[in-house]
């Protein structure tokens, strides 16, 4: 028997993530190739976006994708977050050459205010958000902030991206294979202060960090290379990525659906205490996926200069978090 349809929004549909982002939701690479999904799509109720988004739904109905069994186009989020069980919140400005994000948090923060009441209004109380609007973190902080009836810890942002640029760099290093790369994981905020950390992280069981033994290197080159990574993009492209975006939006929202079978991956959640940082905070995290829930992976020995890196990308997310005070 076919599954049942989940309805999935997306905001931010007709930008460039969006793009990149539903076809392949529509294809089944986000939730399987089984399962049925109703789009509700989000974009500013402006004509420029509302009409690019009719042609991206065009085009939507012409891959004839078997999973795609039903799409709405929408102008206000009380509408579009009707009953969804999955919303993936890309709506926003991007930065653009020569802007930090943490400069996006006062055209950008304002939006996820009202998303958050909106999905606390009308959403599936078990709605899985996933928060890439940047700054992420925080925005995710304020959407959560605003919805005090959906459990706090269905709000996540996403470090993904930071994440996988990780594994990539790693695979280049040691001439290793992405795949067989286990246990890495992602600190704190998607931004230049993230804490990629591959001091657990294995490759057919024998340890990266012994591998690599170049802590100049880690310091030096791989932390700045990978925080630093979107605006390297921004400054090739012109334009702030978008296709690995989408990659990593759908990497989230898969293993939190789907589960992730043991493996390591970083999502950015509500802080529940965990190593010490404080309650609520929006921070990258090593998780595990299992049935629907994510699971911290605990109990991790944090050395010096790791505490140093997490102080750091702490102390960034808290100062962005009280700059938002008056929107939550
Ligand atoms: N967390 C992450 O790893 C990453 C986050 N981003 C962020 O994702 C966001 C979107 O990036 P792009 O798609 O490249 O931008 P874009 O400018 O191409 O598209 C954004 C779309 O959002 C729409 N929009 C703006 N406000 C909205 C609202 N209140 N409701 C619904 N739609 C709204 C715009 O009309 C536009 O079509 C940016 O904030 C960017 O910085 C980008 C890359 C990685
Ligand atoms: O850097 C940006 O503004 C876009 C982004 O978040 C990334 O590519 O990591």
């Amino acid at each position: 028997m076919s599954k049942k349809p989940v309805r999935v929004a997306v905001t931010g549909a007709a930008g460039q993530i969006g793009y990149a982002l539903l076809f392949r939701i529509a294809s089944g690479e986000m939730l399987g190739k089984d399962q049925p999904v109703i789009l509700q799509l989000l974009e500013v109720p402006v004509e420029g976006p509302q009409k690019a988004l009719k042609g991206v739904m065009m085009e939507l109905e012409d891959c004839a994708f078997p999973l795609l069994v039903g799409m709405e186009a929408h102008g206000d989020p009380m509408t579009a977050f009707k009953d969804v069980d999955y919303a993936l919140l890309v709506g926003s400005r991007p930065r653009g050459p020569g802007m930090e994000r943490a400069e996006l948090l006062a055209i950008n923060g304002a939006i996820f205010t009202a998303q958050g009441k909106a999905l606390n209004a009308v959403a599936s109380r078990n709605v899985k958000v996933l928060v890439v609007g940047n700054p992420a973190n925080t925005n995710a902080f304020i959407a959560m902030k605003a919805a005090p009836d959906l459990k706090p810890g269905n709000f996540t942002a996403m470090l993904r991206l930071d994440h996988n640029r990780a594994l990539s760099q790693i695979a280049a290093k040691t001439g290793k294979a992405v795949a067989d790369i286990e246990n890495l994981c992602v600190w704190g905020n998607h931004s230049p202060t993230m804490y990629a950390d591959y001091r657990f992280a294995t490759i057919k069981g024998e340890s990266v960090k012994a591998m690599i033994n170049d802590q100049e290197w880690n310091a030096n080159v791989f932390l700045p290379t990978v925080g630093k990574r979107g605006a390297a993009i921004i400054e090739a492209r012109g334009l702030s990525s978008a296709a690995s975006a989408a990659n990593a939006a759908i990497d989230h929202m898969r293993d939190w659906a789907l589960g992730t079978n043991g493996k390591w991956v970083t999502m950015g959640i509500p802080s529940q205490g965990w190593y010490g940082i404080p309650k609520d905070v929006m921070f990258g995290f090593p998780v595990t996926c299992e049935n629907g829930e994510y699971k911290v992976v605990e109990g991790l020995e944090i050395d010096a200069f790791s505490q140093g890196c997490i102080d750091k990308t702490l102390k960034e997310l808290t100062d962005e978090q009280a700059g938002v005070a008056h929107l939550i």
